[in-house]
């Protein structure tokens, strides 16, 4: 209990009652100390204004009924209830005015010293969120609006030459009678703060953070901070943000130059839970909502009306029980000025608007005690507080221990009795609604007889359709593999021909290039053989040469002998002349020399008959040396020509191996994409098979989900038919008995025709399904047919490809099996051409596989065995007459079954 009483406050000594006007107080303090100068005169009693929120239906216009003064506001019917606001601003009215009008004078009081505070109040959904905050970061609504005008009130500015001020926020949230501070960043769970109190600071939160703000924009988003965490969660009984009060404190502290003691006020802005509640039975919100989710709001009612049922400044009220009203004892009926804005909805429940309007008019009504917090003024309430603290110790010790433990123990008894009463009422409840289940369910089973017929029928019919899905999305998917295996048959085809005319080219390629080197090979040899026999020519040649020379030499030394001896006879003739001359003198001596001259010039005759003439050596010289030049210089061009041809001839062969090379290698790879595709091909054929084979277990679900399903027809109609037999016993039997035959005689016409109704219903049902049905299965034939086309295309191609494989003979190449592996046997599913078709297809398999075994056997030289005496004789001549016949007859057979195929599709 707080004990709030204001007496004898007075600056410097001076008495005056706390409970005049501002402008009383200022009057007084101007004679003092002129720090502060209010422009407001403020009144005692709590304003209350009115907000009504624009309607979502604009049609269905305002349902409030608003006096013709626009000041008071009535329930529409019943209860009674009535509020006179200060003002009424209606649906169009902007948030900036309601500022203006109602915040705004409130604010200069809190800038020049004084406690104010704006609460909003009304029901969940009215807008008082919309008012005090605005949508998103809206900044026309009243707590931006506050920040805004704060930082820049004149009052505030010009303070600044002879105070310093600095503003600070708090914030904290009461749901469920917990306190939670909103601007503790400290990442821990801030739930659950203490309310403690002192008589310095009377009653006050314990740790809640105060947040030090410097400009508007660092307040506003200190603020949107706390806002956003507000418990948000959606709870059992509706979204919590509704069931808590919001309140943001803005703290101002001023601190003069002159002045030792600093002055603090504070605003603070409240967001109410959702006023609705007040309208419904206090004991009902215990028992749905339990004792803590609604005590803010119903103690804060029950203050309001203590309030104002108590108007004397001395009043005793009890603020303690609950959070709420603990922490705002000074906005009501304390020492602050504050202003309700009450928000309504356009078109309100009775009660709920009855139970507003009754706690606003009661608002009206108390009385706060506003007045300057300066120095004087805080320390005598900080005197009061001691005074009541240590009252309330006194009165606690007088009470006695032993008297408080008896209390604790009669209330301990009090709620052990609640308790057990309330454990009870629970089982007393939970029996009734267990008996009101047993009841229900044998209503139930009384009425199931009939709907659990119809309700199996439903299911009966909801299992087909269930079926025909299942069977058409197989289908679809069946399709879907068969179009896909369709096309990558194709694509792996027109690989293979592309693969097969690429190794054709780069075989004839290879051809062509070894035919090529071959001729080079020879030209090379015949070039070799050439020069062979030249360089045998030039041997023969040089050795002519040689000897030649050496003859030559001989004949050289020779002759210079014979110049010696010409020499020497010259000398000999000189000196015989000389001698001849003494001769004359001597007959003798002249004629022995003329001898032995005529001797030499016998032998000089005779040597030069045996050697060569000079001349003649001269010819054979020049001709040697012609010959030799001819003989070398051909050697040489030959040797270059040699060359040349051998160098072409090395680099032909380089470039011929390169291209035999890469050729092998292009070969190489052709044969691998071929096998690539044949394995394609087989993994396909594997694929189809599957889906064939997986077609066919489809088909067979089929079969056996329509065996059970006209199984379970054949039950229900059993089943209806004993019904009918059932109700038609019971009209029977109740016709006999004629008990009651008034009733019966209203009773019996209307079964009997509930009865024929339901019959015909059945009936329509059965025939509208059935006819369903057989839609259906003509469908599905129509497209089992497509199937079976589509199938007997791609044996159609599948075996155009096999015989195109075959006719090439290629070894490296698989054909695959017969297509009559892949012939689809179902005859249902067959016309008789088909059926034909297919006994055909299997002669002709059966023929060819005689065939490949008569082939081998020829191969392997044995004498074929007889066929048939029509088709093979034992003679070669005969036999070949008889293997030419078997082709054509096959080839026949192939064009024949073609042109049936062909004409089957047509059809
Ligand atoms: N004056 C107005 N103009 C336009 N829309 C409004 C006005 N007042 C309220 N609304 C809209 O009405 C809806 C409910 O408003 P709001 O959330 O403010 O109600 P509340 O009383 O705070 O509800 P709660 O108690 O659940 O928080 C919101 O969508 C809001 O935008």
């Amino acid at each position: 209990m707080a004990r709030v009483k204001s007496e004898n406050v007075g600056a410097k000594g001076v008495n005056v009652p706390s409970y005049l006007t501002i402008e009383q107080v200022t009057c007084s303090r101007t004679s003092q100390t002129p720090i502060f100068k209010c422009s407001l005169a403020v009144r005692m009693n709590i304003d209350v204004v009115a907000r009504v929120r624009p309607s979502r239906r604009p049609e269905q216009g305002l349902r409030l009924q608003i006096s013709e003064d626009g000041k008071t506001i009535y329930t529409v019917s019943g209860g009674g209830a009535s509020c006179r606001f200060q003002e009424i601003f209606d649906q169009n009215a902007p948030t900036q005015a309601i500022f203006t009008r109602t915040v705004q004078p409130l604010l200069s009081v809190f800038t020049e010293g004084m406690n104010a505070c704006v609460v909003v109040f009304g029901e969940t959904n009215s807008g008082k969120s919309y008012t005090l905050v605005g949508e998103e970061n809206d900044r026309l609504a009243i707590i931006p609006l506050t920040i805004d005008y704060i930082f820049g009130a004149p009052y505030l500015q010009k303070l600044q030459a002879t105070a310093m001020w600095s503003l600070s926020i708090s914030m904290y949230e009461i749901y469920a009678e917990v306190v939670k501070d909103l601007l503790d960043s400290s990442g821990t769970d801030p739930a659950n703060l203490k309310i403690t109190c002192n008589a310095q600071d009377g009653t006050f939160i314990k740790g809640l953070n105060r947040v030090t703000v410097s400009s508007a924009a660092d307040a506003t988003s200190t603020f949107r901070l706390g806002w956003a965490r507000r418990t948000g969660a959606n709870m059992d009984f509706g979204p919590a943000d509704s069931q808590a009060t919001v309140i943001t404190q803005l703290n101002l502290l001023v601190q003069d130059r002159n002045d030792l003691h600093p002055t603090k006020s504070s605003l603070q802005l409240i967001d109410l839970p959702g006023a609705e509640k007040l309208a419904e039975d206090r004991n009902t919100l215990h028992f749905q909502d339990g004792s803590l989710l609604n005590m803010s709001l119903l103690v804060f009612a029950q203050v309001v009306s203590n309030l104002a049922n108590s108007p004397n400044p001395d009043r005793v009220i009890n603020y303690s029980e609950s959070k709420l009203t603990q922490l705002t004892q000074d906005a009501f009926g304390g020492n602050c000025k504050t202003r309700v804005i009450c928000c309504l909805r356009p078109e309100p429940e009775t009660q709920p608007l009855s139970a507003i309007l009754r706690t606003c008019s009661t608002l009206t009504q108390v009385k706060n005690f506003p007045v300057l917090n300066d120095y004087f003024v805080e320390s005598l309430v900080t005197q009061y507080r001691a005074r009541i603290l240590a009252l309330q110790h006194q009165s606690a010790n007088a009470m006695g221990t032993k008297d408080v433990n008896e209390k604790v123990n009669t209330l301990k008894d009090q709620i052990r009795r609640l308790n057990n009463e309330n454990v009870q009422l629970r089982d007393r409840n939970e029996r009734l609604y267990n008996k009101l289940g047993e009841l229900q369910g044998r209503m139930g089973q009384m009425a199931g007889s009939k709907s659990d017929l119809s309700s199996k029928l439903v299911f009966s019919e909801e299992e087909k359709l269930k079926i025909s899905k299942d069977l058409i999305d197989l289908q679809i998917q069946t399709n879907k593999i068969r179009e896909q295996y369709e096309a990558e048959n194709f694509e792996l085809k027109n690989k293979i021909l592309f693969l097969e005319n690429r190794t054709m080219e780069l075989e004839l390629q290879k051809d062509k290039c070894a035919h090529e080197f071959q001729m080079a090979k020879d030209r090379l040899r015949a070039v070799e053989k050439t020069h062979k026999e030249l360089a045998d020519e030039y041997i023969v040649l040089k050795s002519n040469f040689v000897t030649l020379s050496k003859q030559h030499e001989n004949e050289v030394t020779k002759n210079d002998e014979l110049s010696l001896e010409l020499l020497t006879l010259a000398n000999s003739k000189d000196s015989l002349t000389r001698k001849q001359d003494e001769y004359a003198k001597s007959r003798a001596i002249y004629d022995e020399a003329t001898a032995e001259l005529n001797r030499v010039r016998d032998l000089v005759a005779r040597l030069s008959s045996q050697k060569m003439k000079p001349e003649e050596m001269f010819v054979s010289e020049s001709e040697r040396v012609t010959l030799e030049r001819n003989l070398l210089g051909n050697q040489d061009q030959i040797k270059e020509q040699i060359e040349i041809m051998k160098q072409t001839h090395e680099k032909q062969q380089n470039a011929m191996e390169e291209r035999i090379a890469k050729m092998g290698k292009e070969l190489q790879e052709a044969k691998r994409a071929i096998r690539n595709t044949q394995h394609k091909l087989a993994e396909q054929t594997v694929a189809l098979l599957g889906s064939q084979s997986h077609l066919k277990e489809v088909e067979t679900e089929n079969s056996q989900l329509q065996l059970h399903l006209k199984e379970l027809n054949e039950e229900y109609r059993m089943r209806l038919v004993r019904y009918i037999e059932d109700v038609t016993e019971y009209m029977d039997n109740t016709v006999k008995s004629g008990n009651d035959n008034t009733q019966l005689s209203a009773d019996q016409p209307y079964l009997k025709r509930f009865v024929d109704s339901m019959l015909k219903d059945i009936r329509s049902a059965y025939k509208s399904r059935e006819e369903q049905l057989a839609t259906a299965a003509r469908n599905y034939k129509k497209r089992m047919q497509n199937v079976v086309k589509k199938h007997e295309h791609l044996l159609i191609a599948y075996r155009m490809q096999r015989e195109q494989i075959l006719s090439s003979g290629s070894k490296d190449m698989d054909p695959g099996p017969s297509e009559i592996t892949f012939v689809i046997t179902d005859s249902e599913l067959l016309s008789k051409q088909s059926q034909e078709l297919n006994r055909l297809r299997e002669d002709k398999a059966h023929l060819e596989a005689k065939l490949q075994e008569l082939q081998e056997r020829v191969r392997l030289g044995r004498s074929a065995p007889v066929i048939s005496s029509s088709l093979l004789e034992t003679d070669g001549k005969a036999s070949s007459e008889n293997w030419s016949e078997l082709r054509k007859q096959l080839k026949e057979f192939t064009f024949t079954t073609q042109v049936c195929t062909v004409a089957d599709y047509r059809f």
